[in-house]
């Protein structure tokens, strides 16, 4: 591995300083540092440095819908983004369910070696919320997996979701439940509101989100665990978390940088792009998201990058699939609706997209301060220059993403994975990081 020498790297946005790295750790940051011997320079002049981002919320595909994304093809499009780690949502197939799986998709993730792939493991058998997971077996396996989640659905069985939360307690680990009620669901299509009953779509209410977060929240007081909620979408949700955190009950929460930004008026394209779980919601909802993001309501933003194949989106809205991609966007989207309004700073986005999601997840290596000591994990974006969201810019194997056609802020330009460039001015870099 080569020695690296960034010059003129604006750490957080603060004044430029140099990052010295050697043998894949930062050993010196300032403006007094001196290049590390045989070290590559990178002039990383007028770009910000953050700690490599992670996300707790991807979907990988693999096993089973390689059409849709593989592990590489996905921790590919999760580096072009600035992340350093991912973790892997379990609803692939065969599930994610026992250690064999969880091993296979981290060997996969290593094997690629784009970024730090973290499993999620699944908390029911098979994903059908009857009977627990091999949870221990995986938590103790070589995936060491943290993170266990029935994503896609939802933990609905308050017994089963009582027994995951007393279970992960002994490996300090978390249930990050996809909070909706599916009787409230059944056959929901959009946002429950008037605009739902205009256009005709099944109504998808807020109260089908708030109602498994209230008892969830409950429960994890009652069994005194660590409940993490995804995707959260209305201001309800956002006003439940906040009254909970003031109790002291240890839940986290995300929100995914399209609940950041869009409304439920995308629905009347009928473009199913637009189309995900949990749905797009109103105005004020939009607001509240990034109001709790703001106030630390809300810890962090997660991509729930949902990559599906063309036919299951180059349809009907009624038969388009839930879901959009999302890890080469975030932190753009992060930019535009936080940043650039002047409502976050960059040691803020540092926190949501990086240190506060790899301490949910228990990830050590990973959302380190950029100082001497830390693993060198890092993106250095450009915070000035606009991008054309295209079809043909995608890195993912999917094209699912609704801001195709739409001009985002912040490029990232150099990705560093444990010291290894994966992205150089702006370039993947096939093979440097074997
Ligand atoms: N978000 C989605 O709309 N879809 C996800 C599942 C999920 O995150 O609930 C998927 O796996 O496609
Ligand atoms: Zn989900
Ligand atoms: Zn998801």
């Amino acid at each position: 591995m080569t020695n690296l020498f960034i010059t003129n790297a604006r750490v957080l946005g603060q004044d430029p300083t140099s990052i010295a790295i050697e043998n894949g750790t930062i050993t010196a940051v300032g403006p007094d540092a001196t290049a590390p011997a045989g070290a590559r320079v990178i002039d990383a002049n007028g770009l910000i440095a953050l700690p490599g981002l992670v996300d707790l919320h991807t979907h990988l595909r693999e096993p089973g819908q390689e059409d849709a994304e593989t592990v590489e093809s996905g921790t590919r499009a999760a580096a072009a983004g600035g992340y350093t780690c991912v973790h892997a949502m379990a609803n692939t197939n065969p599930v994610a369910d026992n250690a064999s799986v969880v091993e296979q998709v981290a060997h996969l993730g290593a094997k690629a070696g784009w970024v730090e792939v973290r499993p999620v493991g699944a908390v029911s058998e098979n994903l059908e919320g009857k009977h627990l997971s091999a949870m221990g077996a995986m938590a103790q396996s070589q995936a060491h997996v943290r993170v266990f989640s029935d994503d896609g659905k939802c933990v609905w069985d308050p017994v089963l979701m009582r027994r995951a939360l007393e279970y992960v307690r002994s490996f300090d680990g978390v249930v990050a439940q996809h909070a909706q009620d599916p009787r409230l669901t059944d056959g929901a299509q959009m946002n429950e509101s008037p605009l739902s009953g205009r256009l005709g779509l099944a109504g998808w209410p807020a109260v089908a989100e708030e109602s498994i977060i209230a008892r969830d929240l409950q429960l994890a007081q009652h069994v005194g665990s660590r409940l993490h909620v995804c995707h959260l979408s209305t201001a309800g949700s956002v006003d439940l978390v906040r009254w909970a955190k003031k109790r002291g009950i240890n839940v986290t929460a995300e929100v995914t940088p399209h609940h950041l930004y869009f409304t439920e008026d995308q629905a009347t394209s009928y473009d199913p792009r637009f189309k995900v779980n949990p749905p797009l919601r109103r105005r004020e909802d939009v607001e509240a998201v990034r109001e709790g993001l703001v106030d630390g309501t809300i810890d962090i933003v997660a991509t729930d990058h949902a990559p599906h194949p063309l036919e299951s989106k180059d349809c009907e809205w009624q038969v388009g699939a839930f879901g959009m991609t999302g890890l080469e966007t975030a932190l753009s989207v992060v930019i535009e609706t936080m940043v650039t309004p002047g409502k976050m700073c960059w040691a803020d986005v540092a926190r949501v997209m990086s240190s506060a999601p790899a301490r949910i997840g228990r990830v050590a290596g990973q959302g380190q301060p950029i100082e001497a000591g830390s693993v060198a994990n890092l993106t250095l974006i450009d915070p000035e220059t606009r991008r054309d969201i295209t079809l043909d810019n995608q890195v993912s194997a999917s094209t699912n993403t609704p801001w195709v056609g739409r001009s985002l802020p912040g490029s990232v330009e150099w990705t560093i994975y444990a010291g290894r460039v994966t992205v150089a001015e702006g370039e993947l870099q096939q093979g440097d990081h074997e």
